[in-house]
């Protein structure tokens, strides 16, 4: 199969499913972008997609919790699409990016197979540390040994923003489970040479006060992946804030490469 099928899934309040859609294209991908009430009407169309990508906004107005109302939906309305994507044959991606890494982790596709204490959640997405929406660029290092999407990065300069992004685990032995597993795969860095590092980074380089510096989550296999910072941001050079300060122009944006990693996984 040489170009995976995408389908870029909308509900009320999504606001980055264009963007999405044309950084999946530029990456040499097909993209359909569909509404949730269009996939509970027809759940058969999953079936003409590769790679399910869930993107960025306020879907329902971020009411309750930022992604909860179309994680329940989806739990309640689309759980054969949802095992199809995560689980399924082991042959088809998933993204989810800010709004839609809310929407994966509140799904538990992300934390899946880890046992908390007591039976609870094992992780969450919490308010950021300084209570307030937060809009920055973010130096990102990857261990990406694992995730499909991070492939052979090392490191990314992406823009976040969001106000429920601080990804905070249960306890010590949620954290170091996941970590041990490779799946804390994309981490909020201390600048462009950062590496990844278990300690909280002051503000502004963890943006949110994220335990272990965590922007992104991976499941067990790789395949299924959720990140808080925005890729789509960051496709070609002229998106970079100092652009224009720059002598030499890179050939992309940092973000395109993830995109370029998901389409090559079907090559
Ligand atoms: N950019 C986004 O997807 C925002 C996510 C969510 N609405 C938040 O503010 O946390």
């Amino acid at each position: 199969m040489s170009s995976p099928r995408v389908l870029v899934l909308r509900a009320p309040g999504t606001n980055c499913d264009e963007e999405t859609a044309y950084a999946f294209q530029r990456a040499g991908a097909t993209t359909e972008r569909v509404h949730v009430n269009r996939l509970i009407e027809n759940p058969a169309l999953k079936d003409r997609y590769q790679i399910l990508c869930l993107p960025g906004g306020f879907s329902y107005g971020d009411d309750i919790a930022a992604g909860r109302i179309l994680a329940t939906r989806m739990r309640n309305h689309l759980a054969e699409l949802v095992d199809t994507f995560v689980h399924g044959n082991g042959d088809r991606l998933v993204l989810g990016i800010c709004n839609g890494m809310q929407v994966l982790m509140r799904l538990g596709v992300l934390t899946e197979n880890v046992e908390a204490a007591g039976g609870h959640e094992p992780a969450t997405l919490a308010w950021n540390n300084h209570g307030r929406f937060e809009d920055r660029w973010v130096d990102l290092a990857t261990d990406g040994s694992k995730c499909v999407f991070l492939r052979d990065l090392q490191h990314m300069y992406l823009p976040m923003a969001h106000a429920e992004g601080k990804f905070v685990a249960r306890d010590q032995a949620v954290l170091g489970e996941l970590r041990g597993a490779g799946r804390l795969c994309l981490r909020y860095a201390r600048d462009a040479e950062g590496s990844v590092e278990d300690t909280p980074l002051e503000f502004p380089a963890n943006p949110n006060g994220a335990d272990a510096n965590v922007a992104g989550v991976c499941d067990a296999t790789g395949r299924v992946f959720g990140l808080m910072p925005h890729p789509e941001r960051h496709i070609d050079p002229t998106q970079h804030p100092y652009w224009t300060r720059r002598n030499e122009q890179p050939a992309a944006g940092d973000g395109l490469a993830m995109f370029q990693n998901a389409v090559s996984w079907f090559a």
